[in-house]
């Protein structure tokens, strides 16, 4: 847990609440809680969240390349090895029961929202540290159990068969990816709260960018389901 006399995941937060916002109560969430979102648009955005988990599964691999010892090592191959072995199959067949094949997938073109957000990780974790990496993968990681939150605890949002997206906010509530995404928080505040003041100013833009681009990757989805543009 994060003691409030020391820095940590929070302060990132804090540091871009404005965006950090925009990020968690996009309109893309909104609809998708209330079950108005349209289906192009949350297909537009399981295409390209496969091209998504396909660099993201890249940046677990640069994880293990920045790791410094057998703990860290360990950690980062188990994350690659979950998103290569587990998560991008259930991806493949989630994306199917929404009439999306696996042939389609394979072809897909990149959108630009996609690539700027993945480069931008990828490049963070590159030039940087383990630390780097893990704070451009926190919106991502961390993001998406705070939004799950967030929507269960709004009024507008529909549970069960009524909604066609509960699989995505049962996923994303279930107490496994909750518990997952505390372990990075942990781990995020634990290393955090030993950095020196210019080092977390530097952490904390990177961590904005890095909401900014979730920010892109909603709106690209959106945008895919208004039938006007
Ligand atoms: C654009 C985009 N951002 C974040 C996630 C969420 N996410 C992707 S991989 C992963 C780790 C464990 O599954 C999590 C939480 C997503 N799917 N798409």
């Amino acid at each position: 847990m994060s003691r409030s006399n020391e820095v940590g995941f929070d302060a990132l937060v804090q540091g871009c609440l404005s965006d950090w916002r925009a990020y968690c109560q996009h309109d893309f969430v909104r609809q998708l809680g209330e079950g108005t979102l349209h289906p192009e648009a949350f297909r537009h955005y399981l295409r390209q969240d496969y091209l998504f988990l396909v660099h993201f599964a890249r940046a677990w691999g640069l994880a293990v390349y920045k790791s410094r010892d057998m703990n860290e090592l360990r950690q980062s191959l188990d994350s690659l090895k979950a998103i290569v072995d587990l998560e991008m199959g259930l991806h493949i067949e989630y994306c199917a029961q929404w009439g999306i094949g696996e042939q389609e997938l394979a072809q897909l073109p990149e959108a630009r929202e996609t690539v700027a957000y993945t480069r931008y990780v990828l490049d963070a974790g590159n030039r940087g540290d383990l630390l780097d990496l893990h704070v451009a993968l926190a919106p991502c990681l961390i993001g998406y159990a705070e939004i799950a939150k967030w929507l269960v605890a709004q009024s507008f949002t529909v549970r069960g068969d009524a909604n066609p997206y509960e699989a995505w906010i049962s996923m994303y509530i279930s107490p496994e990816f909750q518990a997952a995404a505390q372990v990075e928080r942990d781990w995020m505040d634990q290393k955090l709260a030993k950095q020196a003041p210019e080092r977390f100013d530097a952490l904390a833009v990177t961590f904005r960018e890095a909401t900014r681009l979730e920010v892109d990757f909603w709106q690209m989805g959106l945008n895919a389901g208004d039938v006007n543009a």
